[in-house]
């Protein structure tokens, strides 16, 4: 397996953002798309994302064998949202490892959520998704979404081992139609997808993001899935 850059990386917080002011698109406005409401708050940011995520997102959909739909579960987080999961998330590492040191509690905490500095999803650039089959039901790819390294024994790496071959199989389709349209994976969730922030820039070689983080969504700058 290649080397796994986290997102805590200094590679990562380095890339310089050349916000392009693309506007967040409402998936569930016409959209082609599932949209599941688990992840649904006050903010009714989850639906929302950057309008060169949702274009890519629609090639990827076109690109799945008949039958095979993505269901979208979370796109953009509020900044405030994103430090209650990165702290909450941190807590629970300290609590259970009181001799690992703050830079390591900080490192390990980003396999599974972001720093809020550099976090993708406050840009509207990441999205957790998955497959749902013809009836509209999510298939099986190994671990539930959102499931953590120490939750899952490791499953919920992009490459782990231990799963089915039929979850490897529709990771794989997974991956191959969204790799082909233009997005990039952060390989320890299998689920997280994204274009223009800064970890697709440092993947891809790109001199410079596209996206950098959006607090308040103001209503106007919102559009329909459609308009991509
Ligand atoms: C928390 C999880 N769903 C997630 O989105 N993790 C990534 C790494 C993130 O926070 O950007
Ligand atoms: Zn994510």
């Amino acid at each position: 397996m290649s080397e796994i850059i986290l997102m805590s990386d200094p590679r990562v917080a380095a890339v310089p953002v050349h916000e392009c002011g693309e506007p967040l698109l409402d998936l569930r406005a016409d959209s082609p798309f599932l949209v599941d409401g688990r992840k649904q708050d006050d903010s009714g940011s989850y639906f929302l994302l950057r309008k060169g995520v949702v274009e890519r997102l629609k090639r990827a959909e076109e690109a799945l064998p008949a039958g095979l739909r993505l269901m979208i579960v979370e796109g953009h987080r509020s900044p405030a949202l994103q430090r209650r999961y990165f702290e909450g998330y941190a807590a629970e590492l300290r609590a259970g490892r009181p001799e690992w040191s703050e830079d390591e509690v900080h490192s390990k905490a980003s396999r599974y959520v972001s720093p809020p500095d550099i976090a993708p999803h406050t840009a509207g650039a990441a999205v957790d998704l998955t497959l749902a089959g013809p009836d509209g039901r999510e298939l099986d790819l190994g671990t539930p979404m959102n499931a953590s390294p120490e939750d899952s024994a490791g499953a919920c790496y992009t490459g782990a081992e231990n799963i089915s071959d039929l979850a490897r199989d529709h990771r794989e389709t997974l991956k191959a139609a969204l790799v082909a349209a233009g997005l990039v994976n952060y390989p320890t969730e299998w689920w997280h997808w994204s274009f223009g922030d800064r970890y697709w820039a440092l993947t891809v070689g790109a001199d410079c993001a596209y996206y950098g983080p959006l607090d308040k969504v103001p209503g106007q700058s919102i559009g329909r899935a459609n308009d991509a």
